[in-house]
């Protein structure tokens, strides 16, 4: 579910274009695999709709100014998570909460279109860390949506790194929803001071979650009579956030209705220490069951 005006910007496009919406370029695709927009801030997937099906990504109506992040799709978090500022190169570690990638300007280096679907790989358009390097790929077709986040140690020194692939999934009401793929999963509940908890059975959002799960499990995501998998690679975490009541300054009370975010991430829970040389892979792919 996507703003109306990004969605008509959407409509007059026939294959690939690219656009400028709230001071963020964009790249359009509108083709027979489906619909998918990536904003250049942040190589950030905003929307995504098969053939056939609804979107399945939220973005709010009233996103924030740049350099602000826009709240919605699938913002990249990293080199960390939230305030995990492993890889903060700053002198006092008061770098942005989700890190650098969402906000900074990212160049889209290839587009591999076919008949079935597209494969993207995009680039920060400046380094953002001086050891880490880190790139995206982008993957769509008519079945399924998969963003990956790959970072290399350049350095020479080891570093260590979380992140997230924070996917806020387009419901129809939050509160109808149920997350299978969790059960007897320990987790940390951001909401009661990071108090340990184990998932029993499904959870249901009914009031406001922030929960890190110890989990390297899909998550099944059921919104009424349908269903959408959330499969991951590399990530032993899974973020489940949905703010209830208190939504962020940028989303109000009925748009937070639409959302639940179920997040593959790297935390404190499992961070990676990438020694020179290494990379690490960490994905996401959304599909229908
Ligand atoms: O408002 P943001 O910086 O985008 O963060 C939104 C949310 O992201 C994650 O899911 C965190 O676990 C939450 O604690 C945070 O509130």
């Amino acid at each position: 579910m996507i703003p109306d005006a990004l969605q008509q910007l959407l409509d007059g496009v026939d294959g690939q274009e690219t656009a400028h919406w709230q001071g963020r370029d964009l790249v359009m695709f509108n083709a027979p695999w489906g619909e998918l927009i990536v904003s250049l801030q942040g190589a950030q997937v905003l929307h995504f709709r098969p053939p056939e099906d609804r979107g399945w990504l939220w973005v709010t109506p009233t996103p924030q100014p740049m350099p602000g992040a826009i709240r919605g799709g699938v913002p990249l978090c990293w080199p960390w998570f939230a305030d995990e500022r492993y890889a903060d190169e700053t002198p006092d570690r008061s770098g942005t909460f989700h890190g650098l990638a969402r906000h900074a300007p990212w160049q889209l280096e290839a587009a591999d279109e076919h008949a079935d679907g597209i494969e993207l790989h995009l680039s920060p358009t400046q380094r953002l860390h001086s050891q880490l390097t880190v790139r995206a790929v982008i993957q769509a077709n008519a079945q399924r949506l998969a963003v990956e986040l790959i970072s290399e140690n350049v350095g020479d020194t080891p570093v260590k790194v979380s992140g997230a692939l924070h996917s806020y999934l387009a419901v129809d009401d939050a509160h109808q929803c149920r997350l299978e793929g969790l059960a007897g999963a320990r987790y940390l509940d951001k909401l009661r001071d990071f108090a340990e908890g184990e998932q029993q059975g499904t959870l249901a959002i009914r009031g406001p979650v922030d929960r890190i799960y110890h989990s390297n499990e899909a998550v099944m995501l059921h919104d009424g009579p349908r269903t959408l998998r959330v499969g991951k690679q590399s990530s032993d975490s899974t973020v489940v956030w949905h703010p209830d009541q208190q939504p962020p300054a940028d989303t109000s009370l009925e748009a937070a209705k639409r959302f639940v975010c179920v997040e593959a991430a790297n935390t404190r829970l499992d961070p990676v220490w990438l020694v020179p040389g290494a990379q690490h892979l960490l994905g996401t792919t959304l599909s229908r069951t």
